[in-house]
């Protein structure tokens, strides 16, 4: 099994790097139909979009509990939400979609000079589950994990010094923002610090996880209906803190709903849940099945920040969401070990590390179908 993270991926099917900017028609290698993905051509209309919660808590009668409150419902409802109020500068989120900008406006050429390697992480390239997708997507990704100056040295030979900054102070801001989330996501499940040892140091600090910075960006396309930018998945994380810039695309998928555009609005981030934080909540609070779609005239760039537990610790169940009556719905996986997971099952991996458990004590869950649970 891989011990890091950055080992945890399969090798990638070659594939031929597309400029996308200069295409003016849409080839069909990128053309997907309902085949490709059963959920392209559902398009909901729909009203209603995911919560928008103020972190400041001057702005909820400083009250914790009204915040707490109002995260437990996304969670549950959505399995994501924005805030606002969240202590990221405009000038950060600002600094790094230029940073983004001009890191996929380079040449194909030099871009492919910090390409990632076929079983490796890091780097520029497709997204990772394209190898699930026998159409390619409408997108160009760029994945840090740790410092940015290997890749970024390899970008710009002189003159990397300023994305790295940029970079490293994102990270830096990210790492301390995830904590706050998942303490307020888990503090909504009437979890508290004592009941996670493994994310607590010896001073009652946060531990600091491990994390990947993803860039992803999704260039005008010349026939957005047919083409796809990122395809549905759930992230292999805790949370995911996600930056878009002033252009929609994203898109959550809510049992009934269909398809749910995630406004952009300005400064605001958005916040989804992953399938790690599923299996911690015991099912509780499902991770969100998202995509991006593509726009005809506008650039679109995001920058996900994927958060997980520190590398090594064995994620499962906490002891206390679990009793007889709600025994323990997964195994215990550590961050790599899901990662190698999700890189070979994809969608069917959280399946894939579900126990078996017996229904009211029938063993055979298929003979005795509409008994009640609990
Ligand atoms: C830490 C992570 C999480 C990864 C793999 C690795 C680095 C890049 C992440 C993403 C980012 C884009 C969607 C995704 C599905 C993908 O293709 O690459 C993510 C994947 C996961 O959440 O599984
Ligand atoms: O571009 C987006 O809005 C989605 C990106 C995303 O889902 C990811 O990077 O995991
Ligand atoms: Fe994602």
């Amino acid at each position: 099994m891989p011990s890091r993270i950055s080992d945890s991926c399969r090798p990638h099917h070659s594939q031929k790097h597309f400029d996308l900017n200069s295409i003016k028609e849409l080839p069909e290698s990128h053309a997907w139909t309902s085949s490709n993905d059963h959920y392209t051509q559902e398009n909901s209309c729909n009203f209603e979009s995911i919560p928008v919660i103020d972190l400041d808590n001057n702005n909820n009668n400083n009250n914790n509990n009204n915040i707490l409150d109002h995260i437990g419902h996304a969670c549950k409802k959505w399995g994501a939400f924005q805030i606002i109020n969240h202590s990221i500068s405009e000038k950060l989120l600002q600094d790094i979609e230029v940073a983004g900008k001009t890191l996929f406006s380079l040449p194909m050429q030099q871009k492919l000079k910090a390409a990632r390697s076929p079983d490796g992480v890091t780097g520029y390239g497709a997204a990772r589950i394209s190898s699930f997708f026998s159409k390619l997507m409408w997108s160009e990704g760029f994945t840090i994990v740790g410092s940015p100056i290997e890749h970024a040295r390899q970008l710009w030979p002189k003159d990397y010094n300023k994305f790295c900054e940029v970079i490293e102070e994102y990270e830096k801001e990210m790492e301390k923002l995830a904590g706050r989330l998942m303490w307020l996501i888990l503090g909504s499940l009437g979890i508290t610090k004592d009941d996670v040892k493994w994310a607590v140091g010896p001073k009652g600090e946060t531990k600091e996880g491990c994390a990947a910075l993803q860039l992803n960006s999704y260039p005008a396309c010349p026939d957005p209906g047919r083409a796809m930018g990122l395809a549905a998945h759930t992230d292999s994380t805790i949370l995911t803190i996600l930056h878009q810039n002033n252009t929609s695309g994203l898109q959550v998928y809510q049992e009934g709903n269909g398809w749910v555009t995630v406004p952009p609005i300005p400064g605001a981030l958005v916040v989804n849940i992953g399938d790690l934080l599923h299996i911690l909540s015991n099912g509780s609070y499902p991770s969100v099945l998202h995509r991006a779609v593509v726009n005809r005239t506008r650039y679109r760039l995001s920058v996900a920040y994927l958060y997980g537990p520190p590398s090594g610790v064995r994620v499962s169940p906490l002891s206390k969401l679990v009793d007889h009556r709600h025994p323990p719905l997964y195994r215990a996986v550590t961050w790599s070990e899901y990662l190698g997971t999700k890189a070979k099952y994809f969608d069917k991996a959280l399946s894939s590390v579900r126990l078996c458990v017996p229904l009211n004590g029938f063993t055979d869950a298929k003979d005795h179908k509409g008994v009640q649970v609990g």
